[in-house]
C-alpha cells in the first residue's frame, strides 16, 4: 500500500513551500508555485507529491527524448515524408496476439459523456445515464492552477461518493444518484503540457504525471472497491504519436501499481487515436499497452488537427473549409475503420467520437435538426462496428443510447467479438492518407477566426469547453481552426467555394480579424466584451495563424497568460 513508512517506504526531508503565507509541506526539491489553499493542500500532501516525484524522476528524460522524436519526424515530414507503417515493427501488425481481458465493470461502453473536473458537471456526467463519463484535464479544461487542484478535490470527492454541489443562485443542491452512476475515466494533459506550478528539481513537472500522479495516489484504492470492482482505476491517453510514448505510460503504470501493492494490468486505459501518426501504430501502442488497454478512440477533432499539422510543408493537402472535413471523407472513414478492425482483432473496445453538434433550447427545429445530425453519426459508428461512443452533453445521451442499443442489442454489452471487419485489413496508407475533397470560402476563413477568437478568450479566462453558434468547441476544434488560417495564409490558397477567386493573404486575414472583431463585440455585448479577454486573445491568434512556422500547440504560448506565480505574481514560463 501506498504512504509513508509502508512497504519499506521512507520518505525524504521535507521542507515549506511559499505558497503565498501559509506553506504546503513538500518533499525535498519541490517548490509549488501556486496558490495556497487548505482544500488544495488535502491534495497537494507531502506523500502524495512524493509519489508524483518518482514518477518525473524516473520518467522525465525518456518523455524528453519521446518529444524529440516528435520534433525530428516534424523535421523529416517538413522535407517531404508521410507518415505510414513502420517496417521494423512489421511483425507486432501481422502476429496473433490480444490484449488483456476486458474488466468486467467496463465492458458495457456504449455512450461516454465527456466533460471538464468541473464539481457541477461531474455531478451531472455521473448522473447523465451514460455508462461512463470520462472527466478531462486535457481538451476540455484550461489548465489554470485553480481548475487543476478543484477538478483533483472533486475527482476525490466523486470516487468517495461525498460530492455535492449547491448552486445557490437556483437553491438547488446536486448529489450522486444511489445507483447506476457512470463509471469514471480521467484524462490527463498530453506528454507536452508543463506543469509550472510545481517545479520538481527546479524544473516545471510534466503536466500529465501531476494529473496521473495526484489523482491515483488519492482514489485507486477507493476506486477499484466501489467503481472497478477489482479493477482500475481507469484512463484515457490522450495525443501520442508513438507507440514509444505508450510504451512510457506502460511503464508509469507498472511503477504506479507496484507502488501502490496492487495487481499488475489493474489500471486500464484507453488511447485516443488522434494524430495522424498514431494511426500507423495502432497495433503497436496496443501491443505496448496490453496489461493495460481497455482499447482505443477515434479522437477525430484533434485527428483533423494533426492532419494538418503534419502536412503543415505539403501545400498540396490543404484543408476545405472546416465543416466539411467529416467523418464521410475518405481518409477519415479509413481511420475509423482500421481502428475498429485493429481493436476487435486484439479483443478491446472500438470507441468511437464526439459529434459537435449540442442540444438548442430555443429553437425546436434547430434542435431537431441538430439531433438528427448526431444521431446519423452514431448510425454510422454503430454500423461500422464502433462499440461505443461520446457525447458532449447530457441531453445527448438518450438518442446516441437508443441508435446504438437498437443496433447493437440490449443483451450485449460491445461488438468486439460479432464486428472483426477483416475486410478492412486490405486499408492502404494511401486510404489513410487521402487528400480531404471540398470547397474554401471566406465564410470558413471568417468562422475559423470568430470561433478560434472566442475560445480563447474563454480558455484564458479559465473556460475550456463552450458552446459556440450551436457547437461544442474545446482546445482540439479551436486548434483547427488555428491551423487551418495558417496553413491558407501561409500558402496563399484560393477561395474557390464562394466565387470570388480571391487568395488569402496576411491582409485579407487582418481585415478579417478586425471584422470579425466587431462582430464579436456586436454578438457578446459591449460590457462583456471589454470585461473580456478578447483583444488578448485576438493578439494571440492571430499571431499563431501568421507566423512563419507553425506553433505546435495554441495552447502552449497560451498557457505563459495562465501561470500565476504566489506570491510574486504572474510570471512566463
Ligand atoms: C474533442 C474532444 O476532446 S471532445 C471532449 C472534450 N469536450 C467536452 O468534454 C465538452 C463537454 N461539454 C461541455 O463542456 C458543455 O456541454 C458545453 C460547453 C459544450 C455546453 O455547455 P452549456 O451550454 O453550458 O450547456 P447547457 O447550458 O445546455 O447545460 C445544461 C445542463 O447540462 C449540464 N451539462 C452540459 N454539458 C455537460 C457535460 N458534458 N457533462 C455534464 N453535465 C453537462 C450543465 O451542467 C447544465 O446542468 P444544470 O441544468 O444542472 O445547470
Ligand atoms: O479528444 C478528442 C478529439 O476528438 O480530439
Ligand atoms: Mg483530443
Amino acid at each position: 500500500m501506498m504512504g509513508v513508512g509502508t512497504n519499506g517506504y521512507t520518505a525524504p526531508a521535507t521542507r515549506k513551500s511559499s505558497g503565498g503565507g501559509a506553506g504546503y509541506d513538500v518533499p525535498e526539491g519541490v517548490e509549488i508555485r501556486g496558490r495556497f489553499d487548505e482544500e488544495f493542500a488535502k491534495i497537494l500532501t507531502k506523500e502524495a507529491l512524493e509519489f508524483v516525484v518518482e514518477l518525473q524522476r524516473e520518467f522525465r528524460n525518456r518523455i524528453k527524448y519521446a518529444l524529440e522524436c516528435r520534433k525530428e519526424a516534424k523535421r523529416r515530414y517538413n522535407e517531404g515524408v508521410v507518415p505510414g507503417f513502420d517496417p521494423a515493427t512489421k511483425f507486432i501488425r501481422e502476429t496473433n496476439w490480444v490484449c488483456a481481458p476486458v474488466p468486467p465493470a467496463v465492458a458495457d461502453r456504449r455512450v461516454e459523456i465527456t466533460g471538464p473536473v468541473e464539481r457541477k458537471m461531474i455531478i451531472n456526467a455521473l448522473n447523465s445515464g451514460a455508462k461512463v463519463f470520462m472527466a478531462d484535464f486535457e481538451d476540455a479544461l484550461s489548465p489554470t492552477w485553480e481548475n487543476l487542484m478543484r477538478g483533483q478535490v472533486n475527482l476525490k470527492d466523486a470516487v468517495d461518493g461525498s460530492i455535492t454541489f449547491h448552486d445557490k443562485a437556483r437553491n438547488r443542491v446536486y448529489k450522486l444518484n444511489d445507483k447506476n452512476t457512470a463509471k469514471l475515466f480521467v484524462r490527463p494533459r498530453g506528454w507536452h503540457l508543463p506543469e509550472a506550478h510545481i517545479l520538481i528539481d527546479g524544473e516545471p513537472a510534466t503536466g500529465c504525471l501531476v494529473d496521473f500522479g495526484l489523482y491515483f495516489f488519492h482514489n485507486y484504492a477507493a476506486f477499484r472497491q466501489t467503481q472497478g470492482a477489482g479493477f482500475g482505476p481507469f484512463f484515457y491517453l490522450p495525443k501520442m504519436e508513438n507507440s514509444r510514448e505508450a510504451k512510457i505510460w506502460n511503464c508509469v503504470f507498472e511503477r504506479a501499481e507496484k507502488k501502490a501493492g496492487i495487481e499488475r494490468g489493474s489500471i486500464r486505459a484507453t488511447v485516443l487515436i488522434e494524430t495522424l501518426p498514431a494511426v500507423f501504430q495502432m497495433d503497436e501502442i496496443l501491443h505496448e499497452l496490453r496489461d493495460h488497454s481497455v482499447g482505443l478512440n477515434c479522437g477525430r477533432w484533434d485527428y483533423i488537427f494533426s492532419y494538418v499539422k503534419t502536412f503543415q510543408g505539403h501545400p498540396d493537402r490543404l484543408l476545405p473549409d472546416r465543416f466539411l472535413v467529416g467523418m464521410t471523407q475518405h481518409f477519415m472513414r479509413s481511420y475509423s475503420d482500421l481502428l475498429i478492425r485493429t481493436c476487435h482483432r486484439r479483443c478491446v473496445h472500438a470507441m468511437g467520437g464526439m459529434a459537435a453538434q449540442i442540444p438548442i433550447r430555443d429553437d425546436p427545429a434547430a434542435n431537431e435538426a441538430a439531433l438528427d445530425l448526431v444521431r446519423k453519426d452514431k448510425l454510422r459508428e454503430v454500423k461500422a462496428g464502433h462499440d461505443g461512443t461520446w457525447a458532449a452533453h447530457p441531453g445527448l445521451i438518450p438518442a446516441c443510447m437508443e441508435v446504438f442499443t437498437n443496433n447493437m442489442g440490449s443483451n450485449t454489452p460491445n461488438q468486439i467479438q460479432s464486428m472483426r471487419r477483416e475486410d478492412a485489413s486490405s486499408i492502404t496508407e494511401e486510404d489513410l492518407l487521402e487528400r480531404p475533397r471540398g470547397v474554401r470560402t471566406l465564410e470558413g476563413l471568417r468562422l475559423n477566426t470568430r470561433v478560434g477568437i472566442q475560445y480563447l478568450a474563454a480558455w484564458l479566462t479559465g473556460t475550456g469547453s463552450v458552446p459556440l453558434y450551436n457547437l461544442m468547441e474545446d482546445a482540439a476544434t479551436a486548434e483547427i481552426s488555428r491551423v487551418q488560417n495558417w496553413q491558407w495564409i501561409k500558402y496563399g490558397v484560393e477561395l474557390d467555394g464562394d466565387g470570388l477567386g480571391v487568395r488569402v493573404g496576411k491582409e485579407l486575414f487582418g481585415r478579417v480579424v478586425e471584422e470579425e472583431m466587431q462582430r464579436i463585440e456586436r454578438e457578446v455585448g459591449k460590457e462583456k466584451f471589454k470585461k473580456g479577454m478578447y483583444k488578448e486573445a485576438c493578439k494571440l491568434f492571430t499571431r499563431q495563424c501568421t507566423a512563419q512556422t507553425l506553433d505546435d500547440f495554441l495552447t502552449l504560448d497560451a498557457y505563459n497568460h495562465i501561470v500565476m506565480h504566489h506570491p510574486r505574481g504572474s510570471s512566463r514560463l
